[in-house]
């Protein structure tokens, strides 16, 4: 799967942009401000319809415009046919159309594109709340099992249902819905514990190719006491649940750390190195997609320079490009992507004032 036309239109400074990229590997050069990181940004909203810098669309569209449109022709499979994708936002409403059509849910962009993100902030996926790591396994989960987010909806409306009748005091309804909540909210355990199984080798063979570290592990918190089964801890919690009106235990409340030498990685490798593991995670997740045969969307690095030295710019590269996936990276000088020679195919973009132009 690859962008073969992209055009933006009112994206922070990007006024109005298209381009063509190449199917593989793309570099985008400009100086500070110029709008690099809002043309990741563009293709971010296209696949995820959020953005990865503004926790609400508004400071995203620009300073003078009601709304943002990001619309991309993409090409499915080498052989396959073309198809159109569109969003348009205004900060309360959200029109997506796929192939002409319009369609309801943002799952539907994610599945027609997936994108992968490494920015400067990524770090944060190992050292922030456990939020950002439900979220990076559900989006792994999600592209390699189309089975997963009907089981996860329903997990959720569960949830949302239980928590309602606490807060009301329905003691009549809170049985039926541990059931419930217990039922579906298992599977998506077992789901992401198989994932996270899969996905444990590939990550762990990546961080070696960009770090000299031993003995990592990857390991799934459930969200309870893993020594009882969801439905006895729900049961169990009933009365400090009712007491708070919410639910304490289940997958919503789930996580996974990384451990390095059995130590938390986050309290024990550099920064630096905290980074390279983020990048193997984020890597993993898009090898293990490659390897699935599922369709492989875009990985965005932001501030190449920021994320790496030179010797793992150069291994990032060739790692990338082995992978055959579409890649967009950006730059504020064409030397930090080092030497390009052995690299078959590309295209370079530079950027200014929002304005994007071939280099
Ligand atoms: N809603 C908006 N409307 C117009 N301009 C905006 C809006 N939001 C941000 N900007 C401006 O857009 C410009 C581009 O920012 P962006 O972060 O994309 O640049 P960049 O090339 O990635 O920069 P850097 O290399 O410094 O990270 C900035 O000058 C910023 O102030």
């Amino acid at each position: 799967m690859s962008l073969l036309k992209l055009d933006i239109y009112h994206v922070r400074n990007i006024h109005k942009a298209s381009l063509q990229p190449c199917p593989t590997l793309n570099l985008l050069v400009g100086d500070n401000a110029s709008g690099k990181s809002s043309l990741l940004e563009a293709i971010y909203i296209l696949g995820r319809a959020k953005s990865f810098r503004s926790a609400s669309i508004k400071p995203v569209i620009s300073l003078d415009q009601e709304h943002l449109i990001v619309s991309a022709q993409i090409q499915q499979t080498a052989e396959g046919g073309v198809s159109q994708l569109g969003i348009q936002l205004d900060g309360k409403t959200m029109a997506i159309r796929i192939n002409q059509e319009t369609r309801q849910q943002r799952s539907e962009l994610a599945y027609a594109l997936p994108v992968q993100l490494i920015h400067p902030k990524s770090y944060e996926l190992l050292d922030g709340g456990a939020q950002l790591r439900r979220e990076f396994l559900d989006w792994g989960v999600f592209n390699a099992d189309t089975r997963f987010l009907p089981m996860w909806r329903r997990f959720k409306k569960a949830l949302a249902q239980r928590n309602a009748a606490l807060k009301i005091k329905r003691f009549e309804q809170l049985a039926v819905w541990n059931q419930e909540l217990a039922y579906y909210g298992t599977i998506v355990q077992d789901y992401r514990q198989r994932y996270l199984e899969k996905l444990q080798p590939v990550f762990i063979a990546i961080s070696r190719q960009f770090l000299a570290l031993d003995t990592i592990t990857l390991q799934l918190l459930c969200g309870w006491d893993s020594s009882k089964t969801l439905l006895e801890a729900l049961e169990q919690d009933m009365d400090k649940d009712l007491r708070y009106g919410f639910t304490h235990s289940g997958p919503h409340r789930a996580d996974f750390q990384v451990r390095v030498e059995q130590q938390l990685a986050k309290e024990f490798v550099s920064r630096g190195q905290l980074k390279l593991l983020v990048l193997g995670l984020k890597l993993s997740q898009v090898q293990l997609l490659a390897d699935g045969q599922q369709p492989l969307g875009c990985v965005l690095v932001d501030d190449f320079a920021a994320e790496l030295d030179s010797c793992n710019r150069v291994k990032l590269l060739d790692f990338l490009v082995a992978l055959n996936c579409q890649v967009f990276i950006t730059a504020t000088a064409a030397t930090d992507f080092g030497d390009l020679s052995h690299i078959p195919n590309y295209k370079m973009f530079r950027m200014e004032q929002g304005c994007v132009n071939p280099y």
